[in-house]
């Protein structure tokens, strides 16, 4: 109650009471941004997390790439043309499933960045969100968490690899990937069959679900390459490693880095080598060099160097791929070809 004598006017109180908010405003002003600047960078995700949603992204991608090609609906389009005049081709496969996959990690793990090939033309988002089950093979192979900054993590998305071979009914080579690279280095790669159902996962430093083959030729190797993109290909292999070698032209890059490993699927390409001399994007090749080096094997450019997977999606070193061989040798023996 005031004192006797004394009204308090509502205007004064006001005042009163704002300069009190300014004085309290300015004492914890700092802290309470501080507190919101930790709370982001202190933000952080488990790899095994990642891996499994990655697999289960990968999967309910690939039931879309099969529907849609089953029902012979593929709305087949061209997003424009490579930088040596191949049409870029999209179908409803590569839309449907960019959804599925893109919309799952994103509604699940909403603070990651994540790159896919394809972008939302629908106005309605998927709101599936993961149902954290981590499937009994990646608990065998990654008995506990590992923590990294979220910040640190860059997810790269193919929802449909081997566009042009998917457009041809060429099955076989139709991949869907997922790969999480962690301050640019490729940490985990999921490749996945969308027509047989087989899926290849690997994470570094925990092995995976696909091995290497008992042996490789490195004397003459056999070496697999793009059938749609391939440029001089043939030529630049001729006479880098001889103009006998057996060159295997087959769709899709994730199909090209299973060609090297031992996966337990249908009737396969086995090569020694992978080798792409023209442009290619990171989310084409993020998984396959994620497994490769989980698995002791290597992706680089022609020149040997390690692909940085941030920032800008273009690759334009070329692609060197191997495993179980004398890597630096190959770029070698590439090198002298270049002159
Ligand atoms: N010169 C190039 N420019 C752009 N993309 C290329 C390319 N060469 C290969 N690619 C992409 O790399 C993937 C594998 O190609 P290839 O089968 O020729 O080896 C395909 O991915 P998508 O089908 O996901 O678009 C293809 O589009
Ligand atoms: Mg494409
Ligand atoms: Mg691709
Ligand atoms: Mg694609």
């Amino acid at each position: 109650m005031a004192p006797m004598g004394i009204r308090l006017s509502p205007l004064g109180v006001a005042v009163f009471c704002l300069l009190g908010l300014g004085v309290i405003y300015h004492l914890y002003a700092g802290v309470i941004s501080n507190r919101i600047a930790a709370f982001k960078q202190g933000k952080s995700v488990d790899l095994r997390e990642l891996l499994a949603v990655s697999v289960e992204a990968a999967v309910q991608g690939g039931r879309e790439v099969k529907r849609i090609r089953d029902e012979n609906n593929l709305e087949e389009k061209s997003k424009g043309k490579t930088k040596e005049g191949a049409s870029e081709k999209l179908t409803l496969g590569d839309l449907n499933s960019h959804r599925k996959m893109f919309y799952l990690i994103k509604n699940t793990f909403p603070y990651l960045q994540v790159n896919s090939e394809e972008h939302d033309n629908q106005g309605e988002q998927e709101t599936a969100v993961w149902n954290r089950v981590i499937p009994s093979d990646i608990q065998q192979k990654v008995p506990s968490s590992t923590e990294v900054p979220a910040d640190s993590v860059t997810v790269w998305i193919d929802p449909l690899d081997a566009t042009q071979e998917y457009t041809e009914n060429l099955r076989q080579y139709v991949t869907t990937m997922v790969c999480v690279a962690v301050n640019g280095e490729p940490v985990i790669g999921v490749i996945h069959k969308p027509f047989t159902g087989y899926t290849a996962w690997a994470m570094v430093g925990a092995g995976g679900n696909v091995e290497a083959r008992a042996s490789y030729n490195e004397k003459a190797p056999q070496v697999i390459v793009s059938r749609s993109h391939a440029g001089k290909v043939k030529e630049f292999i001729g006479s880098a490693l001889g103009n006998d070698t057996v060159i295997i032209p087959a769709g899709g890059a994730g199909y090209k880095v299973l060609a090297l490993l031992d996966p337990t699927d249908e009737k396969y390409d086995k090569a020694d080598v992978y080798i792409h001399i023209t442009f290619i994007k990171k989310w084409d090749i993020c998984a396959g060099n994620a497994i490769l080096k989980a698995l002791g094997g290597h992706m680089t450019t022609l020149k040997g160097e390690e692909i940085d997977y941030r920032g800008s999606e273009a690759n334009n070193g070329g692609l060197l791929a191997s495993i179980h061989m004398d890597h630096n040798l190959l770029v070698e023996r590439l090198d002298k070809e270049r002159g």
